[in-house]
């Protein structure tokens, strides 16, 4: 089966998509329609040959712009449609056809995941219209986290919250974390062993990964749990939301707006959410950005601590996402927050490693724990679990 899999993942106002083959072939023809639904509505991407284009789409809403992208492939028609679905709650171990059943149980999660699950979901009404003959199958950001052991999914509250409302943790970000720490078994001479993985993208999130199997990650419920991110919070005390409430007169959704759309490295700058202009800034002596380079990097530093006690045996570390993958000074102060863990970082490999760069940024020899940056590749991850599913159910 040579055909590609178009790979689809919908934000409320944006589409990202690649068509990508079974020899997940570079580069891709891929790309990212975003502002739908306004005036400024826009597709841009790459040709097979790897040329840019920028097409101006007016007002587009989803199917639209799916139908913008289906004229975008170059008449090669794809065997089936992968799509990115963040949240698959307990039921969802694996990749699965989508059927009315299985629509029914992502609307059921859409409450835990309300920034995500609904545009998720309105992806694939538009695609089951543009593509109505093709296969489509849900590949979930939670399925990875599902071996997690209960002491690292429970909260400590009563009982009934976690089995009557499903109240547990998740974790999200998983194709990326299964991606990144099998590539990494793959290059690195320690194999499965015990790796900590940072997902550090827009949303940002650690996991623990021990022969192969995730056991603890620091997103939970919901993808705010954990690391400080571009607009989200990351982890505060419960106690806030009463605070909030009760001193200061605010909605629960006025809360909820506050802790993911203007914290994180935004809220703490006073800037921006994009890290590139965080460093830029720190270096000028921006007071605010050097404060959330700080403790953005702190607090990565922290999970991968307490995330090590889910490992019998620490291997090393791999850094991935759009920060992860391009950033030297945030790895490097990362690892220098980890000083008892014996990492012995390279600086110039460290400072080479950019823009797609593979490799260790370790010290050659060293015995410590290793040091790896991996861009991940979570399209490509989701196209293969889209071919492997269809392997199985048809
Ligand atoms: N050269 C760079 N140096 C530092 N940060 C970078 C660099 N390039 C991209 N980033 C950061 O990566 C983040 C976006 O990550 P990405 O993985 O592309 O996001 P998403 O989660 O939306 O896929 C942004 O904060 C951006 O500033
Ligand atoms: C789950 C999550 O945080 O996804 P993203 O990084 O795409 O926002
Ligand atoms: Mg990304």
């Amino acid at each position: 089966m040579n055909a590609p899999v178009l790979v689809i993942n919908c934000g409320s106002s944006s589409i990202k998509y690649a068509l990508i083959d079974s020899t997940l072939e570079t580069p891709r023809l891929a790309g990212l329609a975003e502002r739908l639904g306004t005036p400024q509505a826009r597709l841009k991407g790459k040709n097979s040959a790897g040329e840019s284009f920028i097409q101006a789409l007016p007002g587009a809403d989803h199917a639209k712009a799916l139908n913008a992208i289906l004229d975008r492939l170059e008449g090669r028609l794809p065997v089936a449609v992968g799509h990115r679905i963040v949240h698959g709650g307990e039921r969802f171990t694996q990749a699965a056809l989508i059927t009315g059943d299985v629509l029914e149980a992502i609307q059921a999660t859409a409450a835990l995941a309300p920034l995500h699950n609904p545009a998720n979901l309105a992806g694939i009404e538009a695609t089951q219209t543009v593509f109505a003959e093709l296969p489509q199958v849900a590949v979930f950001d939670t399925a990875f986290h599902q071996t997690l052991p209960p002491k690292a999914y429970r909260y400590a509250l009563p009982e009934a919250f976690y089995t009557e409302h499903g109240i547990r943790r998740y974790g999200f970000h998983g194709t990326s974390h299964a991606f990144v720490s099998r590539r990494a078994a793959e290059l690195s001479e320690r194999g499965e062993g015990g790796w900590l993985t940072a997902h550090l993208g827009n949303g940002c999130s650690t996991a623990a990964v021990w022969q192969g199997k995730s056991v603890d990650t620091s997103m939970g419920l919901t993808p705010l749990e954990g690391l400080v991110m571009g607009t989200r919070s990351g982890d505060v005390d419960p106690g806030l939301h009463a605070h909030l409430h009760r001193q200061l007169g605010w909605s629960l959704d006025e809360i909820d707006d506050v802790l993911n759309k203007r914290s994180g490295l935004l809220g703490l700058s006073g800037l921006t959410n994009d890290m590139r202009e965080i460093e830029e800034k720190a270096l000028e002596g921006h007071a605010g950005a050097s404060l959330a380079l700080e403790v953005f990097c702190y607090r990565i530093a922290k999970s991968l601590a307490a995330l090590s006690c889910a490992l019998p045996v620490l291997d090393g570390v791999i850094f991935t996402g759009g920060i992860g993958e391009n950033s030297p000074i945030v790895r490097a102060r990362v690892l220098e927050l980890l000083p008892h863990f014996g990492f012995a970082l390279d600086d110039a490999a460290n400072e080479a490693t950019i823009r797609g760069g593979e490799g260790a940024i370790g010290k050659a020899g060293h015995t410590g724990p290793e040091a790896w940056v991996i861009p991940t590749d979570e399209e490509g991850r989701i196209a293969l679990e889209t071919r492997q599913c269809l392997e199985t159910f048809l």
